[in-house]
């Protein structure tokens, strides 16, 4: 099935005379995984936002289906270390009843912590249960901003493995941002290279491939994923503004086709 969740057209996001997305377009639909790679500054948590309503458009359109459920799983999660929070104190909040909460814990694999402080939980059980929160909401899309940040390799894998898993349970669309880049082609239908715009996108074993990407992540990257060559018609330097072609400047490469 098809069905689009959201779509992005032409988003470009301003602040003040800075870009930080360039009229980017993107479509996340029902059973897609699609996840955004991209340097530091490249706007991937901006575009995040912009899905989530919590960032305005400067330009372009940001449709999102009417009644869309999402479950959001943040970059960061800021709470106050003084006042104390159980795993369970904390799901309640999100409004659902104990039993979806615990079910939803279950899921991800923390139900045994329903109990302890999630101030002294480990940043794997972090992840975990920020992502049972994003799930008791019963999702039709995942927003999640480096869902394995603190989470050690094992634990990466088995994480992306739940994430499709997920999808395939909720039937819902997962758009994701992720620095880990072999577990990203690993685990994603659909990859996006931002660096303000899309550098590149496609399916992970082709976007590996793509000299975009080894412009953006460097030779060392590229090569323990595999390059191939292709056509591009311009570069642009490490602050992702475009430089003719033939500039020698440090960036990435590519071509919109
Ligand atoms: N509210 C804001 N006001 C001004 N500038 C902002 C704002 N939010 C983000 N930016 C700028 O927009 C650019 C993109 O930021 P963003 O957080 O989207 O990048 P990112 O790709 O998620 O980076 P990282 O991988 O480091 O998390 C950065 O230069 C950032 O400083």
């Amino acid at each position: 099935m098809t069905d689009p969740l959201v779509q992005l057209e032409q988003l470009t996001i301003r602040f003040d005379d800075r870009v930080a997305v360039d009229h980017v377009n993107l479509t996340v639909s029902r059973g897609d995984i699609v996840t955004i790679i991209g340097p530091n500054g490249a706007g991937k948590t901006t575009l995040i936002k912009a899905i989530l309503g919590l960032q305005k458009a400067t330009t372009g359109r940001i449709r999102v289906t009417p009644g869309l459920v999402v479950g959001y799983v943040p970059q960061h999660l800021s709470l106050e270390t003084t006042l104390p929070l159980s795993v369970r104190r904390f799901m309640a909040l999100t409004g659902r009843n104990a039993t979806d909460c615990e079910k939803a814990l279950e899921r991800t694999g923390v139900r045994h912590l329903l109990n302890a402080s999630i101030h002294h939980l480990s940043g794997g059980e972090r992840q975990r249960l920020l992502l049972a929160r994003a799930l008791a909401r019963q999702p039709d899309l995942l927003v999640l901003d480096e869902p394995a940040q603190g989470v050690d390799i094992n634990g990466q894998a088995a994480l992306y493995e739940l994430i499709r898993e997920l999808r395939d349970e909720l039937h819902c669309g997962v758009i994701m941002i992720s620095h880990d880049l072999h577990l990203v082609m690993a685990a994603t239908d659909h990859v996006i290279c931002l660096n303000q715009h899309v550098c590149c996108s496609g399916y992970p074993a082709d976007i590996s491939t793509d000299p975009a990407f080894v412009e953006t992540f460097g030779q060392r990257v590229a090569e323990s994923l595999a390059v191939y060559h292709h056509h591009h018609n311009h570069r642009h330097n490490l602050h992702g503004d475009v430089v003719p072609a033939g500039s020698h400047q440090g960036g990435c490469q590519h071509d919109h086709g």
